[in-house]
């Protein structure tokens, strides 16, 4: 059975100004996997990232979403394509001067024909589905916890009911019991959703809690992608350090630590 690829990265290049942060990074994400970015601090994983979404144009190379490559479409044909895909940025990126509710409603405002109910009420499911309790709805940012802000961020990338769900280090700066529910609702969302989702980490719980497949960034591209079995076995320095060290193993499951 062939694999559908709902994202296609050909020898992407990125640069900014001299500094090459991609060099011929070519990248696959299929549809209905969880797949998790990892790579050093300043590998470019966040600006891959952007790129993908249209946010950061490439010096060469392609991306295609859905076979589709944003660069070649206007107007309308871009706008819908980019209703496709949802974005949950690294702190929530929410409105400051508007409350949770409001905040979902921004994508929403773009459906045409939706009245003011019908989108008051399509927010406060999204809410509810990022597992935010009802009285969230009407509390500013500024009033929220760092985990209440991602979860408004990820009601936000939920509002157009995604096919693709891109998190930037969903997990960070939660603690241990808030990062682990956290990814028990991503699972759990893109179960119920089928979603693909596209995440950058540096969490090895949450690679091991919810990552079909992981994809390194080093040596500005994309040096291997595997299960983390097969992470697990690439001898590569940063992979193995980051695989094997201290970190990874207390994060390891207890099956996998045996022998
Ligand atoms: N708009 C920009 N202009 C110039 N340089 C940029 C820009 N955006 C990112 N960079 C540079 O690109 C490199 C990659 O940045 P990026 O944020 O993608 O790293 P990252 O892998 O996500 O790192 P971290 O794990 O620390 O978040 C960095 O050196 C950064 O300074």
């Amino acid at each position: 059975m062939s694999v559908e690829n709902v994202i296609e990265v050909r020898g992407l290049q990125t640069r900014f100004g001299s500094h090459v942060v991609h060099d011929g990074l070519d990248l696959d994400v299929r549809r209905g996997e969880i797949l998790g970015v990892v790579g050093g601090s300043g590998t470019g994983k966040s600006v891959l990232l952007r790129s993908i979404v249209g946010l950061n144009r490439p010096s060469a190379g392609s991306i295609r979403v859905f076979g589709m490559d944003l660069d070649e479409l206007t107007g309308e044909a871009r706008e819908a394509l980019e209703q496709r895909w949802g974005v949950m940025f690294q702190d929530g990126a929410l409105f400051s001067a508007l409350n949770v509710r409001e905040n979902v409603e921004v994508p929403l405002r773009a459906v045409p024909g939706l009245g003011d109910d019908r989108r008051r009420a399509l927010a406060e499911l999204k809410v509810a589905m990022a597992g935010l309790p009802r009285l969230a709805n009407d509390k500013f940012p500024s009033d929220l916890s760092g985990g209440m802000r991602k979860r408004a961020g990820l009601a936000r990338a939920l509002a157009l009911d995604p096919e693709i769900v891109f998190l930037d280090e969903p997990t960070a700066g939660l603690d241990p019991i808030g990062a682990s529910a956290f990814d028990r609702l991503i699972v759990a969302l893109r179960d119920t959703l089928n979603l693909s989702v596209f995440m950058v980490t540096h969490d090895l719980d949450t690679l091991h809690a919810c990552c079909d497949r992981i994809a390194v960034l080093a040596e500005k591209r994309v040096l291997t992608t595997g299960t983390m079995a097969e992470m697990l076995k690439i001898d590569h320095p940063w992979v193995h350090e980051y695989f094997h060290g201290p970190r990874a193993r207390a994060a390891q499951p207890l099956d996998e630590g045996k022998g």
